[in-house]
């Protein structure tokens, strides 16, 4: 596990778009395509501003998902999809075909279930994963997650039964502790498959939660969880007001 830390937001954007391009090349390079999910929050203002300055992504090869999304109209400013649309997705030519969002058809019949919306997205998952090959579990090229100051990542929050979920690849959640309350979210197996992971967190909130997470092994917080098991895949980036807390040993130097 790597763990980074800048001055500000705006280096912890640059780092996280070079990752992101490196990741999209290497993914493009190998299989033709980049699979990505996408978290919430201020991820999507944070990787727009950097990827507002890297050229060459071959954005028109992306799977584009979303590792957590709330249940409300995709035009709604709650939405995930719609705060993304807004940073970048619209400035960087992806295709709508090329974005997976909770069923337009599901909110256009004000369907209530949310059981059915992660139904319906796990459909979209194995569509694109299962023509990969006989998957038990998907795959991502990268899943870029925030972490919320309970350490929650995605709608995964400490303590929550979702945590025990080890069956579908999507779950619902209609207590979301963050509102909304209505959520779809990957579950553990799927964020831990993916071959990259980046946690992206600012901000002084986080600094407690941050040292139990990154410091404390027997940590059973979500971002713990996820950081544990894929240790050798997983790289944070913070700006120095969420890191402070760390100890020097804990933090790699810049690469
Ligand atoms: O849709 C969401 O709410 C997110 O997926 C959620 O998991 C978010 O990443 C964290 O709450 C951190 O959010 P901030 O980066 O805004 O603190």
């Amino acid at each position: 596990m790597l763990a980074f830390t800048y001055e500000d937001s705006r280096q912890v954007a640059e780092k996280l778009a070079e990752i992101v391009k490196s990741s999209s090349a290497a993914a493009i390079e190998k299989n033709g395509r980049f699979t990505i999910a996408l978290s919430g929050g201020s991820l999507p203002k944070i990787l727009a501003q950097g990827l507002a300055q890297v050229q060459g992504v071959d954005f028109a090869k992306w799977e584009v998902f979303f590792a957590d999304e709330r249940v409300v109209p995709l035009d709604h400013e709650d939405s995930t999809f719609h705060a993304c649309q807004e940073a970048f997705f619209s400035k960087v030519g992806l295709k709508r075909e090329q974005i997976h969002t909770l069923s337009e058809e599901l909110l256009k019949e004000n369907e209530k279930d949310v059981q059915n919306y992660a139904d319906e997205y796990e459909g979209q998952l194995v569509h694109t994963f299962a023509n990969a090959s006989t998957i038990k579990v998907p795959s991502f090229d990268l899943i870029v997650l925030g972490c919320g100051p309970d350490g929650h990542t995605c709608s995964l929050f400490p303590n929550h039964e979702l945590l025990k979920e080890d069956v579908a690849w999507v779950a619902p959640i209609t207590d979301s502790p963050k509102p909304p309350k209505e959520r779809i979210t990957l579950t553990l197996p799927v964020v831990t498959h993916a071959h990259q992971i980046v946690f992206v967190a600012t901000g002084a909130a986080k600094k407690t939660v941050i040292k139990e997470i990154l410091e404390d092994a027997t940590s059973t917080l979500p971002s713990a969880l996820i950081t544990q098991a894929a240790k050798d895949r997983t790289t944070w980036l913070m700006d120095n007001a969420a890191s402070e807390n760390l100890s020097r040993a804990t933090l790699a130097d810049h690469f």
